[in-house]
């Protein structure tokens, strides 16, 4: 039966070692085609939630679903064959590659070569810079190119989900346009979007759905551009905090903007 979501990370606690929870009870949903972007104050879990939501660190409560599958404490291979592709923060080309053996390497858990060279076709026509520089070194390009180099390479596996740790870091205005762009694209082909950025304000332009994370919950979500359009979103990024008495909307169900009050429990 098809799921609603794609991916869903449901009441997740998760944390490093022995230090405190980063997060505390977050639920956090994916649907089909579209790109849910994570924005929060620096070191609110944003990372952290792409981590284990790609096998990278084992949630210790809360549960991990993919289209409907329970994928919870799996390690990294497993969630990849279950259907979730990670670009990590910074870039990962190997520089003395060429853009088209990086890409290819995507492609390393895909057995049946009919099906790897329709995606290179599929990734080649998404991103035309791909194939315009298909055999120059990846060390040669702009670190805004190199990003599409990653995206391309994440998408030979034909994931359910993408998920996107800070594409736009180090980035010029320019390149991070261009960026955003092709995030739109994907989602444009189909591919549903786990966005975490630093860059809020460009990300929501581009996002459909919006989460706000504060103390390891989510605290705010909604359309992406209501998010953008509320005066207090910009106070949470100059190091204030959400409060409860300025709520704009009382409904916590569907997509309806709402403060969650998740940030203020415990
Ligand atoms: N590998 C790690 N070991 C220990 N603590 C970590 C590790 N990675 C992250 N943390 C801690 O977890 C918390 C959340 O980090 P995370 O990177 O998820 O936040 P973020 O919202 O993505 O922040 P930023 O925007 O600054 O990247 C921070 O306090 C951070 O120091």
């Amino acid at each position: 039966m098809a799921s609603e979501h794609l991916l869903e990370l449901v009441d997740v606690e998760a944390g490093y070692g022995r230090a405190a929870l980063v997060l505390r009870g977050l639920t956090v949903q994916v649907p089909p085609a579209q790109i849910v972007c994570l924005v929060g104050p620096n070191g609110a879990g944003k990372s952290t939630v792409l981590k284990v939501a790609s096998g990278m660190l084992a949630p210790r409560a809360g549960k991990v679903v993919v289209d409907g599958q329970d994928v919870t404490g799996h390690g990294p291979q497993q969630m990849l064959r279950a259907g979730l592709s990670h670009v990590l923060q910074g870039h990962s080309v190997f520089r003395e590659m060429t853009v088209g053996e990086n890409i290819s390497l995507g492609a390393f858990t895909v057995r049946d070569q009919s099906r790897t060279q329709e995606r290179l076709d599929f990734v080649k026509s998404l991103f035309p810079l791909v194939a315009d520089r298909w055999n120059a070194l990846a060390g040669a390009l702009s670190g805004g190119q190199q990003k599409q180099v990653e995206f391309a390479r994440s998408l030979m596996v034909d994931p359910k989900v993408v998920l996107l740790d800070e594409p736009s870091m180090g980035l010029d205005p320019k390149a991070t346009a261009v960026v955003f762009e092709q995030v739109v694209r994907m989602r444009d082909a189909g591919t549903a979007v786990l966005l975490v950025e630093q860059n809020a304000r460009r990300a929501l332009e581009s996002a459909d759905i919006g989460l706000v994370l504060d103390l390891g919950r989510v605290h705010i979500k909604g359309p992406a551009r209501q998010l953008l359009d509320d005066p207090k979103l910009g106070e949470l990024y100059l190091g204030g905090r959400p409060q409860e008495d300025k709520a704009h909307a009382t409904t916590t169900s569907g997509s309806t903007y709402s403060p969650t009050n998740e940030g203020h429990a415990g």
